[in-house]
């Protein structure tokens, strides 16, 4: 079938009654977080609208698919902002666990949905929407805009990135408890693009590596270890508007309540991994692998003793453990909340081994004073590092989140 670009072809695909945005008076009555909400609400359902974007600092599901669009030859500012507006749109109506569309498909035409999740439940799906640094180039007029935080990752020692799967001008973060959920989601959505935008990358996620509600247990990364454990919890709002929310101090007003998201797809070298002897797994992290605890303490959530020193007057959590060199309070306070998942994309076909590790995710108020200095000094002498690589790396401003009134969409103030 020969491709129709524009807004008319998408307003097919949702058809007319699709655009009027979705369970907007449902989903108000529902708590943000997944996890309790009130009587009578619908279950697993996280609520899209709000002042922030859902899936930020609400409670970090089990799956993930996370997509980075380019924005096709030729779209125009207009074009762009309707892609935005039905994106919103449809994603509202996906959160409430209903098609894109609520109109009825015709027998001679696709279906306005792709039907793979009809019959589940929202499975606490959130979506959320970033905008990377190379929309600001010359094709829409935005580069104004452009706030100084979303400035491109720089270069880090050992990086061994592959560019294709990283960067993008748009990108949707899609996490759902059900991974059939996330994917519809991601590929609805890609379905709504067609003609204004192309998928660049596409990652999957399985088993959350980290916490961001006090009420979650700490999960295990794919290195056996327990992740999230010193992680930004969203009970913690004092630490979210300091570390993760944009404030008023911000160049770009439409970017206040907003957070910038940093993705790096991080290969474990599983096999060596493997073969590492289990004192020296734990020296590397500088905890314990079976309960958490920091070394030289007894429980996972024991402070971390990062002054302590043995009888032989070497420092029991070393030198160059990952959470020392990570933690705030030896880099100057900095902290992330993290959102990463781990992943699996096969065989490596040149050397036999697995592909997989962690699909790691921070947000924070500012990049450049938050993952990139912490990386830099990571870089440069985590004992991780010889058990890890870095192969993607991209970067994207998450506006703020979207009003349930007034016909609000995605980036609304980038256009205003
Ligand atoms: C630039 C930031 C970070 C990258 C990249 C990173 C990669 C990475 N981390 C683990 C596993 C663990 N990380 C842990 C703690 C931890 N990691 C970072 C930052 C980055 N990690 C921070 C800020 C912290 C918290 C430090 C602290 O305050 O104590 C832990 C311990 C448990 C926990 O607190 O979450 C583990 C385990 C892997 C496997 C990895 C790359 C593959
Ligand atoms: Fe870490």
């Amino acid at each position: 079938m020969a491709e129709q670009r524009g807004l008319s072809r998408r307003r097919a695909l949702l058809g007319a009654a699709g655009l009027a945005g979705a369970g907007a008076a449902t989903l108000a009555s529902c708590s943000d977080d997944g996890s309790k909400p009130p009587a009578g609400a619908p279950r697993d359902v996280v609520a899209f609208h709000g002042p922030q974007q859902a899936g930020v600092s609400t409670a970090a599901q089990d799956r993930l698919a996370f997509a980075a669009f380019d924005v096709s030859a030729g779209v125009t500012r207009d074009e762009l902002r309707d892609l935005l507006r039905i994106w919103t749109d449809a994603a509202s109506r996906m959160a409430a666990g209903e098609p894109v569309s609520d109109v009825e498909s015709a027998p001679q035409s696709p279906p306005r949905d792709t039907g793979e999740a009809l019959g589940l439940s929202a499975a606490n799906l959130t979506i959320t929407f970033g905008v990377g640094p190379s929309l600001f180039d010359d094709r829409f007029g935005l580069s104004a805009r452009r706030p100084a935080a979303l400035a491109d990752i720089p270069a880090m020692p050992r990086d061994e990135l592959e560019p294709d799967r990283g960067g993008g001008d748009l990108c949707i973060q899609a996490c759902a408890d059900d991974p059939q959920v996330a994917f519809h989601a991601v590929r609805n959505l890609r379905r709504l693009a067609q003609g204004t935008a192309v998928l660049r990358w596409f990652q999957l996620g399985f088993g959350r590596t980290s916490t961001t509600s006090s009420a979650q247990q700490t999960p295990r990364n794919l290195m056996g270890f327990k992740d999230g454990t010193n992680n930004i919890k969203r009970e913690d709002t004092k630490s979210l508007a300091t570390h993760v929310w944009v404030g008023p101090d911000t160049d770009q007003a439409w970017m206040r309540g907003g957070t910038y998201v940093v993705t790096r797809r991080i290969r474990m070298l599983l096999e060596a991994w493997d073969r590492d002897f289990l004192a020296d797994q734990e020296d590397v992290f500088g905890r314990r692998k079976d309960t958490g605890a920091p070394l030289g303490a007894e429980t996972e959530f024991d402070p971390v003793p990062l002054a302590a020193k043995g009888e032989d007057g070497a420092q029991v959590i070393p030198a160059d453990a990952h959470i020392r060199l990570a933690a705030p309070a030896t880099n100057g306070g900095i902290t992330l909340l993290r959102r990463g998942y781990s992943y699996t994309d096969g065989v490596d076909q040149q050397t036999g081994q697995l592909d997989a590790g962690l699909f790691f995710i921070a947000f924070q108020r500012d990049p450049r004073t938050g993952f990139v200095p912490v990386q830099r000094r990571l870089a440069q002498s985590d004992a991780l590092n010889e058990y890890i690589r870095h192969t993607s790396s991209a970067l994207f401003a998450v506006p703020p989140g979207v009003s349930a009134t007034g016909g609000d969409y995605w980036a609304r103030g980038l256009f205003a």
